[in-house]
């Protein structure tokens, strides 16, 4: 067997009570593999994550989609790391490109969060990634090496990590990576997390096809390509 494969299902900023439940019915009811070989999260938006813990079978983890930089207080519309702890929730999405690009997250700030999650006890799903102008450019390696590298730099232990790749022009416009493209970004992280960390993961972060009821077919998917 190879690496354990990681499956993540990205809610983003979707869904109401009703679709929500038909979600976690459909994930509950569905056949999945053993997460012997694939480890499976997913992420609702912070005000389901209570219900979705309570419902969902215990084999489907869970994982809020940010959270604040550092210990709470006055910080309003901000979630703390303390209370996704106090709640039970095992993982957090941290640097994904929907907030480095939307929310002015940088790289720095990224960092400071992965840090400061892990501390508190947090699994984090650490996002990078190029936009199509990174691309063109010729940077994408430049790009993914220096977010990388601002997140390697706040910590010392990645045993608690995954590093998501997202190619940001693939999100949502029709573009599609191609398997060869999303291979060559992948070696070249892995080497270089090999060589300055050793984490050792493969895997998806999904967005859309999560909330429908083909994510079992992906999780499935997964558990095909790592035996
Ligand atoms: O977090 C997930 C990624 O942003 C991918 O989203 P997508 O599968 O809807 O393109």
């Amino acid at each position: 067997m190879g690496r354990k494969f990681f499956v993540g299902g990205n809610w983003k900023c979707n869904g109401t009570v009703e679709q929500v439940e038909s979600i976690v019915n459909t994930l509950n009811a569905g056949q999945i593999a053993s997460t012997d070989v694939v480890e499976v999260v997913v992420s609702p938006p912070y005000v389901f994550l209570p219900t979705v813990k309570g419902k969902l079978r215990p084999e489907i983890q869970v994982a809020a989609q940010n959270c604040w930089v550092k210990k709470g207080g006055a910080f309003t519309g901000e979630v703390s790391a303390e209370m996704l702890v106090n709640l039970g929730v095992p993982w957090v999405i941290l640097g994904h490109s929907e907030r480095r690009s939307l929310m002015g997250e940088s790289s720095e700030f990224v960092g400071e969060k992965v840090a400061y999650a892990l501390a508190q006890g947090l699994k984090v799903i650490a996002c990078v990634g190029e936009t199509l102008e990174q691309r063109e450019a010729g940077s994408t390696m430049a790009v993914v090496a220096e977010q990388t590298k601002a997140i390697a730099g706040k910590i010392k232990d990645w045993t608690n990590v995954v590093v998501a790749y997202e190619p940001v022009w693939a999100i949502g416009t029709g573009k599609v990576a191609t398997p060869a493209q999303a291979q060559e970004v992948h070696a070249n992280l892995r080497d270089w997390l090999k060589t300055n960390v050793s984490p050792e993961v493969d895997g998806f972060l999904v967005g859309g096809a999560s909330l429908k009821p083909e994510f079992i077919d992906i999780i499935n998917a997964a558990t095909v390509k790592s035996a």
